[in-house]
């Protein structure tokens, strides 16, 4: 084993190492998540026609000048405005109006839409409250309660984004309304990076699946199960394997295997230094898969033994592997702080880290941590305050905001914010790396940092905050 090293140091040599994954066309479904690689313009004006925003009436202004419930102004209805509709309404003159729905053009010669509620909706008796259904007759008249200003109710052609505008810049993260803008504007699909293709191996002869029963001494996979599913969560695509039996030969087999399909490759367990550490033993000596993976101490708790490297499959392509530990919170924490920013990097994504926010510790007892390690113990949050997210950046490090891009985005930089009106909170279970019942009531880590051994109850602490992604 190399000499111990910073959580800091561990995650820039990751992060450095790692390279984003080359674009994709993607059809617009599948997109979501994504971050755009081009700058996609506006083919055509959005609203692309002049339209309703109400159901009602399309008038002309000065035929509406002076009238009110007593007087109202009268009006002759020449048709039928849909949204959809397949002839064009007919032109509206002076005295007269056509009937529209939200969402149909404008029809020429009307200025602005009165809203059905403002009128007697043709029915010669007091405001209405909806339309009447459509029938073969179209006419009559419509009494109009109010003026209308011109343009009101309607919704210009342009009015939301113009034609040529640059709809969303290469860079961004499509979200659900930005996938919605591209559908507005006709676009089936655009060039993405891909969700990341993440193989998960736990590997443990003591493991067995859930489900199946437990012979003494064995217990079930959690650890495929938990990082499968923190995998999705991140954005990627896990494929979760099988636990491997600690075997060096049979992981081996495995890791070939997935190389060929993933784009980085995580492994939990085996990594310490007892007799039976596989991932160490498959991935040192002359039978290990071409690459260099490298194993080191860190100065963190959970989490001290992780391996990171890039192996190299039978095509050349590279395979980032990071060999976390096997404990249950170490691996999850270990995934929050070094396989996510991994995820990020190749996805292409600049906000690579949880938010964390300032909290105030409410506990029984002072919380002690080691000299020379940064701790990360798991929280529970309360408070008016929660979830007020500091800048993104390294948990525990001094953090910048990454969002705005730059390749050194995971060196430390400014101080985190100062902490948020009544967001306190309160350790849950201890300090041991097999508690994963309460690793599930968290939604937080802790971050003791480096130099500090003892946080009294009262003191600010920062928190990552694991139920917010970005
Ligand atoms: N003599 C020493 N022993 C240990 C040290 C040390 O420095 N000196 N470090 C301890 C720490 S810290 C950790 S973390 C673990 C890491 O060990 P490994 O990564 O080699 O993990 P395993 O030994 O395979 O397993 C540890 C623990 O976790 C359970 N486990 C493993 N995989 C799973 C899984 N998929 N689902 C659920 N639970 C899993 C396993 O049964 C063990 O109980 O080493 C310490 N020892
Ligand atoms: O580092 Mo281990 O991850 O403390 O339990």
């Amino acid at each position: 084993m190399a000499d111990i090293r910073s959580v800091d140091e561990h995650l820039a040599e990751i992060v450095a190492t790692v390279r984003p994954l080359d674009p994709i066309e993607l059809p617009l479904s599948d997109a979501y998540g994504c971050v755009l690689t081009e700058d996609v313009t506006v083919p055509v004006a959005l609203p692309s026609f002049d339209n309703s925003s109400m159901d009602g009436y399309a008038v002309r202004v000065a035929d509406l000048e002076g009238a009110d419930e007593r007087y109202p102004a009268v009006l002759e209805v020449i048709g039928d405005a849909p949204a959809g509709g397949d002839t064009p309404a007919p032109t509206v003159g002076p005295g007269r109006a056509v009937r529209i729905m939200t969402g149909a053009p404008l029809p020429p010669g009307a200025e602005a839409v009165v809203p059905v509620e403002w009128t007697d909706g043709g029915t010669g008796g007091g405001p209405a409250e909806s339309m009447a259904g459509h029938g073969p007759v179209i006419g009559g008249e419509v009494r109009v309660h109010r003026p209308v200003s011109p343009g009101q109710h309607v919704r210009r052609r342009g009015g939301d984004v113009a034609a040529g505008a640059l709809a969303l810049a290469a860079g961004t993260l499509l979200t659900p309304p930005r996938i919605g803008l591209l559908a507005a504007v006709g676009r089936a699909s655009v060039p993405v990076r891909p969700r990341p293709r993440v193989a998960v191996i736990s590997t443990g002869s003591e493991l067995v699946p859930p489900g199946r029963p437990l012979a003494p001494g064995r217990i079930h996979d959690s650890n495929g199960f938990a990082l499968a599913a923190a995998v999705r969560e991140a954005g990627g695509e896990p494929y979760r394997v099988a636990a491997v039996v600690d075997d060096p030969v049979e992981l081996r087999a495995v890791l070939t295997d997935q190389m060929g399909r993933a784009d980085l490759i995580i492994t939990t367990g085996g990594v310490s230094v007892g007799a039976y550490d596989v991932v160490k033993a498959a991935l040192s000596g002359p039978e290990a898969p071409p690459g260099s993976v490298e194993f080191h101490r860190l100065a963190m708790q959970p989490g001290k033994p992780q391996g990171f490297g890039v192996l190299v499959g039978a095509a050349g392509e590279r395979v980032p592997l990071l060999a976390l530990p096997g404990n249950p919170v170490s691996a999850y924490v270990s995934f929050e702080l070094f396989v996510r920013p991994a995820m990020r990097v190749l996805a292409g994504r600049l906000d690579r880290h949880r938010p964390r926010a300032r909290a105030v510790l409410a506990a029984e007892a002072p919380l002690t941590s080691p000299k020379g390690k940064r701790q990360f113990l798991r929280g529970a949050l309360a408070g008016t305050g929660r979830g007020a997210p500091v800048p993104d950046g390294p948990a525990g490090g001094s953090g910048r905001a990454d969002g705005s891009g730059g390749a050194t985005g995971d060196l430390p930089g400014g101080p985190v914010s100062a902490a948020r009106d009544g967001l306190t909170v309160s350790p849950v279970g201890g300090a041991g790396s097999h508690l994963v019942a309460a690793l599930a009531r968290a939604d937080c880590l802790i971050v003791v940092p480096e130099e500090v051994t003892e946080v009294a109850p009262g003191t600010g602490v920062e928190v990552v905050l694991l139920d917010r992604d970005h």
